[in-house]
């Protein structure tokens, strides 16, 4: 089975551009712009990834990312990442970024931009992948600063494919940013948010609800809820479920209590993930490995999860079709 996903056509909905950053491209930039890490050597820094939750990850997730500082340095980690998910057969990414978190530490807009749009142009011209833009907002920030940030964002709009929603999920409802999603959807952008990891069921409702969203990112807890469940499976909504992340977080104890099986069982559309390849232990191809191993799940079972992530994605028809295909010629 390991060898039948390793040349499966993989496609990955939820992938945090700025949680692939390896420890090992985190001290070439930590030196090449003189900044001084917390972390001695790179197996120092591997063995401080044992997170309790969220909160947890996101501390060294944000304090990872300050060795980012210039356009090259966003085109390196995008392209770092793309050629090492290509390496392991995956034909197509959407991209969460995080401007508010660069904004912060006063990296402009446009550095972040410049750096991922030029990796993702050479990855569509030379590497055969394709890649989708999803602008993120931090929710544990103020909902004013996002809508400043999504306006300052203008010149760039036309780049995007979405619009999601991330970082400390509890206590901060979707509905704090009812009136960004609003101005998303009035600009013609596709929304997305993330939901039901460590909040509530509740919170997956709201974010179709208030935010209007076409995907759930992780949406593991909708099973608290039979309302939620019966929605989702209504709606057919994607969710962009992340096993190997759920674990590290300890949204689970162990891959195998994940309630993936119950979210197939119970008809949803259900795609795999890597989240934050850098910190959880692995990029998509090593999640859909671990599934394998903890579930039993044949060459079908993954066949459909790629296949469902396939129609999904933000790609154009003539892309989209030529995956499905590409997934139809592999499975016979
Ligand atoms: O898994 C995540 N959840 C919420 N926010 C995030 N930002 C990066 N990764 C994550
Ligand atoms: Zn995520």
């Amino acid at each position: 089975m390991h060898d039948f996903l390793r040349k499966l056509p993989k496609v990955e909905l939820h992938l945090h551009i700025e949680g692939s950053l390896e420890p090992e491209l985190m001290f070439q930039l930590a030196k090449r712009n003189n900044i001084e890490l917390p972390y001695a050597t790179i197996s120092e820094a591997k063995a401080a990834y044992q997170f309790d939750d969220l909160q947890g990850f996101l501390n060294l997730y944000y304090l990872g990312m300050n060795v980012l500082r210039t356009e090259q340095d966003f085109y390196d980690l995008a392209m770092d990442y793309f050629k090492r998910a290509r390496a392991e057969g995956v034909v197509h990414i959407d991209m969460h970024f995080d401007p508010q978190a660069h904004l912060q530490r006063d990296v402009p807009l446009n550095v972040v931009m410049a750096g991922l749009l030029r990796a993702k142009q050479e990855a569509e011209a030379s590497l055969d992948l394709s890649v989708g833009m999803i602008m993120a907002f931090l929710r544990d920030r103020p909902a004013d600063e996002a809508l400043q940030v999504l306006e300052q964002a203008a010149p760039y709009w036309q780049y995007l494919d979405a619009i999601g929603l991330d970082s400390a999920e509890r206590n901060n409802p979707p509905r704090k940013f009812q009136a960004l999603f609003a101005r998303a959807k009035e600009l013609g952008l596709v929304r997305v948010a993330h939901a039901g990891e460590e909040g509530p069921a509740d919170y997956i409702a709201e974010a179709l609800d208030v935010l209007d969203v076409q995907r759930i990112d992780h949406g593991v807890r909708c099973l608290e809820s039979s309302d939620v469940v019966q929605r989702l499976r209504e709606q057919q909504v994607v969710l962009t479920v992340c096993p190997l992340s759920n674990v590290s977080l300890k949204v689970v104890e162990q891959l195998r209590d994940h309630p993936l099986p119950k979210l197939l069982a119970e008809g949803l559309k259900v795609t795999i993930s890597s989240d934050d390849p850098a910190y959880f232990g692995g990029g998509l191809l090593t999640n859909h490995m671990a599934c394998a191993d903890a579930f039993g799940w044949d060459a079908d079972l993954f066949c459909t999860l790629n296949r469902n992530a396939i129609e999904e994605a933000f790609t154009n028809e003539k892309r989209r079709a030529e995956l499905l295909l590409r997934l139809e010629t592999y499975r016979v």
